[in-house]
């Protein structure tokens, strides 16, 4: 049962930091880290993370950047899983 949409802006009212997907019920953040090793050390921690919940984000790295953008593919939009996946994201990153 795929879980209940909630939509980007009621989502983005949960976060901070957390922008709207042009043209897509999405949202989205760019993280920042010291360096690359620092930044992968993130995607480790948040894949184990998302393995765990079977939800997992869509993220390009280069170097010290990771971009996200989270959506729940089988319910079309942004529902509680990303804002879950969302709030363990900042936890991480500090
Ligand atoms: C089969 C597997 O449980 C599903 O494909 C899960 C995996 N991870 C997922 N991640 C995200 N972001 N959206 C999904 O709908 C989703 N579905």
């Amino acid at each position: 049962m795929p879980a209940s949409k909630i939509g980007a802006d009621v989502a983005l009212a949960r976060l901070d930091s957390w922008r709207a997907v042009e043209g897509r019920d999405a949202i989205t953040k760019e993280f920042r880290f010291k360096d690359f090793n620092a930044a992968f050390g993130f995607m480790a921690r948040v894949a184990l993370y998302a393995e765990k919940q079977d939800h997992h984000p869509e993220w390009f790295n280069v170097y010290n950047r990771v971009d996200v953008t989270l959506s729940t593919h089988d319910s079309g939009g942004v529902t509680d899983k990303d804002v879950a996946l969302a709030h363990f994201m900042d936890q991480v990153a500090g």
